[in-house]
């Protein structure tokens, strides 16, 4: 009786996964993903992870140029998806229509030298377009904006929806999921625990100070020196530094961001999905930290997007000083977002 039980339970985890991977279980809805900027570094690695996903339904691939080989490329991948490549701003309403969630890494990335909002100049514009195209084409999808400053493109988006009259702050998030990434691999090659156990929040904005790891809420819970826990939130401040110094002019990270992207895409479709305890840092419309009203915490995913923006918790002194020091710098770069769209020159 009990082997029958577990040859039943095994052929209806084999039809459900089957179901999945074509994209035709009943019980899992059809959503549309898609990626703005899909030829780039993040974005071919990007739409592959989402290719992979079985959650995923069907995946729309949009650059300005490059992406019907992108396109066709990852669409022989015998997985569920279906794919469609679109290329230039004439192809744009087609790649967004029908989209549940919109992911993108469109835009120019740092060289050495550069911080993020050296960024800003070029990647306002292209994040305004954008988010003005999703406002037309698929104004109740959810948006996931990896384009740096992502200090200064959530504020922009948020904008824009304003302007749009679509705007809904439970749908807008700024992607910092790479911030948490690196935290746990840093801290887990520190004190050799399996990186699998490891977990830290990671709250603030994504640029260099405004990026505040909480090991003090690490798990499992670590014991840190000051010396330790100095040079694990400088190496997490300075992870996407790091990379963009090894790369020597060739760009900023992309496949650990793929990655990030993917985790943290698969947790908004999951909450869409009806998930319970999908909880993500993400950089959200905020009154958690008093006076800034877009900051990284711990959010948990729902249908709608944020169902809620949970608080801090018990923050050490290191990492209160943190937090008072993040503030203006955070604050002005939400303001020069705020103030690309409204003021005009
Ligand atoms: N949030 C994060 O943690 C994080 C991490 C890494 C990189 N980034 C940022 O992501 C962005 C992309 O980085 P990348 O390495 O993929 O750059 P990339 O230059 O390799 O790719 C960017 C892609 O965007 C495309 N693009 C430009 N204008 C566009 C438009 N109007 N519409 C659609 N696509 C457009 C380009 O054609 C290119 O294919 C950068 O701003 C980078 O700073 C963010
Ligand atoms: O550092 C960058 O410019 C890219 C990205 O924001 C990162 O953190 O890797």
């Amino acid at each position: 009786m009990a082997a029958r039980s577990v040859a039943v339970g095994l052929l209806k985890r084999a039809l459900s996964s089957q179901q999945q991977v074509r994209g035709m279980s009943s019980a899992t809805p059809k959503r549309k993903v898609a990626v703005l900027g899909a030829a780039g570094g993040i974005g071919q690695p990007l739409g592959l992870l989402m290719k992979l996903n079985p959650l995923v339904t069907d995946l729309s691939l949009y650059d300005i140029a490059g992406t019907p080989g992108v396109a066709c490329d990852i669409s022989h991948i015998n997985t569920g998806a279906n794919v469609e490549g679109f290329a230039g701003e004439e192809d744009l309403a087609k790649a967004l229509k029908g989209c549940d969630l919109v992911i993108i890494p469109a835009g120019v990335p740092r060289k050495p030298g550069m911080t993020r909002d050296d960024l800003f100049n070029i990647n306002a514009g292209i994040v305004r377009s954008l988010a003005s195209a999703i406002a037309e084409h698929c104004p109740g999808a959810l948006v996931n904006m990896i384009s740096n400053p992502v200090n200064s493109t959530v504020p922009i988006a948020a904008e824009v929806f304003k302007q749009k009259g679509t705007y809904d702050p439970k749908r807008l998030f700024g992607v910092t999921t790479l911030d948490v990434v690196r935290a746990r691999t840093f801290l887990a090659h520190r004190k050799g625990l399996n990186v699998r156990d490891v977990d830290v929040p990671v709250v603030g904005g994504h640029a260099g100070i405004t990026i505040l790891p909480l090991f003090s809420q690490a798990t499992p819970k670590v014991d840190l020196s000051d010396e330790e826990l100095d040079a694990l939130t400088k190496r997490t401040q300075d992870g996407g530094t790091e990379v963009v110094q090894a790369k020597a002019g060739k760009g900023s990270a992309t496949l650990s961001m793929a990655y990030a992207g993917a985790l943290f895409a698969e947790s908004c479709v999951k909450g869409m999905n009806g998930a319970q305890d999908i909880v993500e840092c993400s950089y959200v419309a905020s009154s958690v930290v008093p006076g800034l009203p877009y900051f990284s915490s711990k959010v948990r995913l729902g249908p709608n997007g944020v169902e809620e923006v949970l608080g801090l918790g018990k923050l050490s002194d290191y990492e209160q000083k943190g937090l008072d020091s993040l503030k203006s710098e955070l604050m002005s770069s939400i303001e020069k977002g705020v103030n690309f769209v409204n003021v005009k020159t």
